[in-house]
């Protein structure tokens, strides 16, 4: 009690009522008088009025409020939390969740069918790789739980259209964003994950000039959370895997690119956040021993491919009869790309995850020893130039392209990539058997079918044995693996 207060005879007594602190002066041994007796009553009524007009119409706020105090974090915690998320979030992921039906859904989606499948937390789930991934888990048996923000950096409709496949399958895509630290914990809480595939990020080389904030924001704040709720709150720590890029050999010439090679030389930002998050991956495992893979993608394309990719929007300018830009690096050459199928790709991160180990560390901080941290390029093993790559959308589509050729502007792309992949082959038996013509002609046909156009497909381009490739293409990629497995 304050002194002066004290002195005058004075008390302070605090009352609290549906959340709201009222502070009253009652004059020590004095009649409190019937009209402030009246006023008194009229102030509480009023607050009991607005606490239940605020929770009649703003439910949702009050509905996410147990992340913000019930997730095991101090008060202050919560805050810096909140703040946090504030900053890093879009606003596209300031979704509603909890309550017993949201748990149990969450739950449901995260049970594997089968003895011994493995319980995978899918992030970027919506995204273009994700979806196959989460696909192709689901169907061998394994539990999947999917979270994407569904950002607008390319159509979110095409992500919607990906999220309802997916629920089709049984499997749950939240709307959420890595940078929700109190959401990730939850779903620890709920569900024990044996793995993380860790796919969500700001993809694309060339945007990084426009956006960079975004770049830091997902791939490398983001990176963090993912991997500091995965060292110290969940029990036991999950095994992670997740998506580097090949654009980390920057401007390495040395080719095929292998994991020896260096990788201090990023052309863009985006390469440069995805170096940086093989470096944060290094600390994780080292302190918190925790179990982590970091896979290089090799310009993945295919069927429910991301739009802001050239093979994705050439296709639809060819269609549309609108010109197309095609670069050529400064000494002539036409851009090259080891164009990586999706299917490839998927089988390579499965490989990935099965293979990953456990992590050593727990909640405690203690690590009973080290664990896994490696590295894998997933290409193709054989860079086509960009114009090859045109001349097939050419033919797929029967109609030539509105060409303009341009010397490479230098906004972060690099001339040419070519992925050495013996070390996934040994490893976890990668081996990757789509030729681009056969993967382009997936992806053409899915493209024609999503957007129900009404084209003439020439029917010669069909025969190129979409999807298995001919016993001498068969023999030609054993041989080149082989050759990488070698080298
Ligand atoms: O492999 C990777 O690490 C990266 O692959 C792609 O990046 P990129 O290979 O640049 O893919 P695209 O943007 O589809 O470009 C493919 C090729 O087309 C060329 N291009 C692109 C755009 C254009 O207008 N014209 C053009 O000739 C590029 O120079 C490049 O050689 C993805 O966009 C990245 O997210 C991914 O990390």
């Amino acid at each position: 009690m304050p002194a002066d207060a004290a002195a005058k005879g004075m008390k302070l007594e605090r009352y609290a009522s549906g959340g709201a602190m009222l502070l009253r002066r009652v004059a020590s041994g004095k009649i409190v008088s019937a009209s402030s007796h009246l006023l008194f009553r009229a102030t509480v009524l009023a607050t009991l009025a607005l606490v239940f007009l605020f929770t009649f119409h703003y439910p949702s706020l009050l509905s996410r409020s147990f992340t913000l105090s019930g997730a095991g974090a101090g008060e202050g915690g919560a805050a810096a939390h909140a703040s946090h998320r504030s900053l890093l979030m879009s606003s596209s992921a300031a979704s509603v969740y909890g309550g017993a039906a949201w748990e149990k859904e969450v739950r449901r989606s995260a049970k594997p069918r089968k003895d011994g499948g493995i319980t995978v937390l899918v992030t970027g789930a919506a995204g273009f790789v994700g979806t196959h991934c989460s696909l192709a888990l689901r169907a061998r048996g394994d539990g999947v739980l999917g979270l994407d923000n569904f950002n607008s950096y390319y159509d979110p409709e095409l992500k919607r259209a990906r999220q309802r496949l997916l629920a089709g399958r049984g499997v749950l895509v939240l709307d959420a964003d890595i940078n929700d630290a109190l959401l990730l914990e939850k779903l620890f809480d709920l569900v024990s994950f044996t793995h993380v595939l860790h796919l969500a990020a700001q993809a694309g080389v060339r945007y990084a000039m426009e956006a960079p904030q975004t770049y830091v924001a997902s791939n490398v704040a983001g990176l963090v959370s993912v991997f500091e709720v995965a060292a110290k709150h969940a029990d036991p720590q999950p095994a992670i895997v997740w998506a580097s890029s090949s654009s980390v050999y920057g401007l390495n010439t040395d080719a095929p690119f292998s994991e020896d090679h260096r990788t201090d030389r990023p052309a863009s930002l985006y390469a440069a956040t995805k170096k940086a998050g093989e470096a944060i991956a290094h600390t994780y495992n080292h302190i918190y021993g925790l179990s982590i893979t970091g896979l290089r993608f090799f310009t993945v394309y295919g069927p429910w491919g991301r739009p802001d990719m050239a093979y994705f929007f050439f296709t639809k300018s060819i269609i549309s009869g609108e010109p197309i830009t095609l670069f050529r690096a400064a000494d002539g050459a036409d851009a090259r790309r080891d164009f990586t199928y999706i299917d490839d790709v998927v089988k390579g991160c499965l490989g990935a995850l099965d293979t990953s180990g456990k992590s050593t560390g727990s909640k405690s901080g203690k690590k009973s020893g080290p664990a896994p941290l490696r590295v894998y390029n997933l290409g193709n093993t054989s860079p086509v130039p960009v114009t090859r790559m045109v001349a097939i959308l050419e033919k797929l589509l029967g109609k030539k392209a509105n060409k303009r050729i341009v010397t490479m502007p230098s906004n972060g792309d690099v001339p040419f990539t070519h992925a050495n992949v013996s070390h996934a082959a040994h490893d976890f038996g990668y081996r990757p058997t789509t030729s681009l013509d056969a993967g382009l002609r997936h992806f053409v046909d899915w493209f024609v079918d999503y957007y129900k156009l009404k084209l003439d497909i020439p029917k010669i381009a069909k025969v190129a044995g979409a999807g298995k490739p001919s016993s001498s293409s068969k023999k030609k990629k054993k041989a080149a693996a082989a050759m990488s497995a070698s080298s």
